[in-house]
Formats: C-alpha cells, structure tokens, sequence
C-alpha cells in the first residue's frame, strides 16, 4: 500500500528536478505525451534518429520506449538507446503497444525485453497477456479483456523478466511479481482518449527517474494519472474536452487533492 506522504513527496520532487524524459513513442500521441510531462513538471524529449539516441539517451533521466508505430529503423534506435540506459545505470519503461496483435509486434517486444531489460513494463491487459502467451491475440491498441483477468501474467512476466508491471484499467495493478499494488482512481472516458495509455508509461517514467524504488515510483506514476483523469472526467463533456481538462488537473495537483482523492 502506497504511504500517501510519499506521493506527496515524488511529486515535489518531480516538480522541483524537472528531470529529462527522453521518449521514443508513437507519432499519435507524441504532442499529448510531451504535454502532460510539461503538466508534471517534466522536461520531455522526443528524438528517434539512431544518430543521435546514444547521445540524447545519456543526458536523459529515464527512457520510454513505446512501439506504438514501429517500424525497423525506430527498433534498431530503440535497441541502441535501451542499451545506453542500461550502461549509464537510467530506467527503461517500456510500452508495448499492441503486442499480440501482429506477430511483428510480439517478436520485437521480446527482443526489446532480452536486450533493453526494462525497469518497468506498463500496458493494457490484452498487451501483458500477449508478452506471456504468445497464443493470445489481440484486435489492436485497445484492451478486449480486463485488468483483473491479466493479474497472473503480470506476476509471471514481472518474475521471467525482473521488472515491475503495470496492467492498466478500471483497477491498475503494480507487480514485482511477490507485492502487488492497485490503483482505483480513474474513469471510463480516460479509455475514449488515444494514448492515455502512453501517456501513463512517460507520466511513470518521470516518477522513476526520481525514485530508485521501481514499484513504489510506478504505482506513483499510476496514482497521480488516476487522479488527474477522474477529476478531469468530472469536468467534461467527452473525450475532446477530457485532453483539455486532463492536462489542466495534471498541472493544478496539490497535496490536499491528492488526499482526498486517491483510492487505493
Ligand atoms: N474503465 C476504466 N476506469 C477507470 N480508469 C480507466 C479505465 N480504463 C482505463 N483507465 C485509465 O486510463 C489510463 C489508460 O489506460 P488504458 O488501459 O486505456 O491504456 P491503453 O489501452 O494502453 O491506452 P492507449 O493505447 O490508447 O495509450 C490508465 O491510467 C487507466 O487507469
Ligand atoms: C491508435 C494508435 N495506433 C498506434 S499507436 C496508437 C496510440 C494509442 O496506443
Ligand atoms: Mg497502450
């Protein structure tokens, strides 16, 4: 169970660091995401050319990797800059967007799993349950199966890999494999949003580049995106005014917010 003091305090000290978030990620959702970083208090950049990941990877304070458009020049830089974070000692969190609904996706995600070794491996529930089973298909981006239903892949995938993760949903789960953590905040309209998924990984990200403990800083990460979105969603009128709103919650969090409104 996350100490509530704790949240309090990663995210002063995101706010405080402004720590650099170097995202390889998808052409959707590059605005959103570079956005709610700013939200957090983050300094985002995005940058794919295998001339210069190495480069930009080693001033990073974490690195996303998100496949969400891959193709086999994106790969061939994700390797390369997954292996400067390993050498200069920064966590990889690691969005695999749409595993299982091509084998393309599935085969680079294990790839990017033997040779980024991610800190934290964050996606929906179709996604866990295809890095674990290679049978398991899935229509596309979106998730067909709930959160609660991937819980044993998490666990699996969290122990065969070493990383903590991260099944996103009505309840979020946040497993090293032995603890596990929930999250309950959230709404349904977070769903309607593309890449409010993606933006969860780089929101985690920002949170473990400030905190060495990947369970607690992912479920941080977890926390402050159900927050914001639920109170986001409280505010609009459907998922046009949601981005909007998502980003002003995000940027306006205090401590009593944040009191009053996780759930746990
Ligand atoms: N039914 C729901 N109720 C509450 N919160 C939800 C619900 N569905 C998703 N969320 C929240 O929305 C965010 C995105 O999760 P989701 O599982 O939709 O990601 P995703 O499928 O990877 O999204 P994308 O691929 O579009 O980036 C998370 O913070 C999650 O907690
Ligand atoms: C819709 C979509 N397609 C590839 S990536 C992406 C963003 C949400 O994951
Ligand atoms: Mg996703």
């Amino acid at each position: 169970m996350i100490d509530i003091s704790n949240l309090v305090r990663d995210l002063s000290l995101v706010r405080e660091k402004s720590p650099l978030i170097h995202n390889i990620t998808n052409y959707v959702v590059m605005n959103n995401t570079a956005n709610a970083l700013l939200s957090i208090g983050a300094s985002p950049v995005m940058a794919h050319s295998v001339d210069e990941v190495a480069e930009m990877t080693s001033i990073a304070s974490a690195l996303v990797l998100n496949i969400g458009t891959l193709d086999a020049d994106w790969v061939k830089a994700m390797l390369i800059a997954g292996k400067t974070a390993q050498t200069k000692k920064i966590p990889v969190i690691f969005d695999p967007v749409g595993a299982g609904a091509t084998s393309y996706r599935t085969k680079v995600c294990q790839q990017i799993l033997e040779e980024c070794k991610p800190s934290i491996i964050r996606g929906n529930a179709s996604e866990i349950m295809a890095l674990v089973n290679s049978n398991v298909k899935t229509k596309g981006v979106d998730s067909t199966s709930s959160s609660d239903s991937a819980l044993d892949s998490a666990k699996i995938l969290a122990r065969e890999t070493g990383a903590v993760v991260v099944i996103s949903g009505q309840t979020d789960y946040i497993t090293n494999g032995e603890t596990t953590e929930t999250v309950s905040n959230g709404n349904t309209l977070m769903a309607r949003v593309t890449g409010m998924g993606c933006t969860a990984t780089a929101i985690v990200a920002a949170f473990a580049s400030i905190n060495t403990d990947m369970l607690e800083a992912a479920t941080h990460g977890m926390a402050i995106m159900g927050i914001s979105g639920e109170l986001a969603a409280a505010k609009s009128q459907g998922n046009g005014s949601m981005q909007v709103h998502f980003l002003d919650e995000l940027f306006n969090l205090n401590e009593s917010t944040l009191r009053n409104t996780l759930k746990l």
